[in-house]
């Protein structure tokens, strides 16, 4: 899969069947989209290309209730879930004011016609776009003639089969019920980050726990709760640092405010199963695979520690049961 950033510079597209999207999260509805898409292509003996936006559009136009949204997946990621798709090109585009500001029909003429000359624009029929959001399905089959394009509708069953939706999966995950979010997903959630240093208790009671920084300001953080989580450290190429290249670690994760220890800053720290090593500033991802229980206010650290033996065996359960 190619990915390109400068609108300036495309390739000559062959026969493009072209879709428009934010997509964050990749999820299965948008995947049955994507498989769609590059069938198609096969068929007109053409390539499959998604337009996308960086960033979301809706950090840039607001959003209803001025919420700032955090998003299932960073631009990487979502890159990483379209590859897996089949999809030829991926054309991220940026989504500036300046880009929200252009009318509908100069959408379609200067960027669409323009930059993809498409041989098939496939689109949700609720699609919107242009300057406040005034351009639609109808106006698209209004310029096909002209511009000599085909058009083809995604049809609402698909689109919003079963109520697969991006604000739904950013909901359920945002409120810990990971487990229904990673079915509509058809994968497990994941984030990225480094290990930090804190308050160096966990080695203590015997369960040391790396504590994670995430450095993509947008990305959603599951629900306070423990999860049963793996770990890759693929890319632990710290200076001074062993590397982990291909491992998967099975561990738990605490996401809260530890009320037991302190009660104040929410952090995200994950005890790694059968690992001893130092692993400070190394970029990890974490996958999240099942919520175990919520956080809770222990009386002390033993009843804590106790906790936490229970929490591995529940972890060690759900990776036999998977
Ligand atoms: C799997 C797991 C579950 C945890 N559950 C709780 C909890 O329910 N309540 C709580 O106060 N702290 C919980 N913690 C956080 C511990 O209080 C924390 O790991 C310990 O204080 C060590 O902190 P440190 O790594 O910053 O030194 C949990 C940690 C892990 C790894
Ligand atoms: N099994 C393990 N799981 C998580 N971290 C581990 C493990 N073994 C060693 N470590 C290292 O120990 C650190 C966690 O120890 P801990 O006492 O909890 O300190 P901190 O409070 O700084 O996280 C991790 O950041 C990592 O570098």
């Amino acid at each position: 899969m190619q990915v390109h950033y400068q609108l300036e510079q495309l390739p000559a597209f062959k026969n493009a069947i072209v879709t428009i999207g934010t997509f964050d999260g990749v999820h299965t509805g948008h995947q049955q989209i994507l498989h769609q898409l590059v069938a198609h292509a096969r068929e007109n003996n053409g390539e499959a290309v998604l337009v996308t936006f960086h960033p979301h559009p809706r950090l840039i136009v607001g959003n209803f209730n001025n919420q700032p949204i955090k998003l299932i997946n960073t631009l990487d990621e979502r890159l990483e879930r379209i590859a897996k798709t089949g999809i030829d090109h991926v054309v991220v585009v940026p989504f500036t004011a300046e880009f929200a500001n252009q009318t509908a029909e100069a959408y379609i003429r200067n960027f669409l016609v323009e930059r993809f000359r498409p041989h098939t624009i496939v689109i949700g029929y609720d699609h919107r776009f242009g300057k406040g959001r005034t351009g639609n399905f109808q106006l698209l089959e209004s310029y096909k003639e002209q511009f000599g394009y085909c058009l083809k509708e995604i049809p609402a069953e698909i689109l919003h089969n079963n109520n697969i939706s991006s604000t739904l999966i950013r909901k359920l995950t945002a409120e810990g019920n990971i487990d229904e979010a990673n079915y509509l997903l058809g994968y497990a959630f994941y984030f990225e980050g480094t290990v930090i240093k804190g308050n160096q208790l966990g080695r203590t009671i015997g369960y040391p726990t790396a504590n994670i920084r995430i450095q993509d300001g947008d990305k959603l953080v599951p629900g306070n709760g423990v999860y049963a989580v793996t770990i890759e450290m693929a890319h632990c190429l710290v200076p001074g640092k062993k590397a982990f290249p291909g491992s998967i670690y099975k561990g738990m994760m605490n996401i809260g405010v530890r009320p037991t220890v302190d009660g104040t800053n929410r952090t995200i720290e994950v005890n790694i199963f059968d690992f001893n090593e130092d692993i400070y500033d190394a970029p990890i991802r974490i996958t999240v695979h099942q919520l175990l229980r919520h956080e809770q206010k222990f009386n002390g650290l033993d009843a804590l520690k106790h906790q936490l033996a229970l929490d591995k065996v529940a972890a060690l359960q759900v990776f036999l049961e998977a």
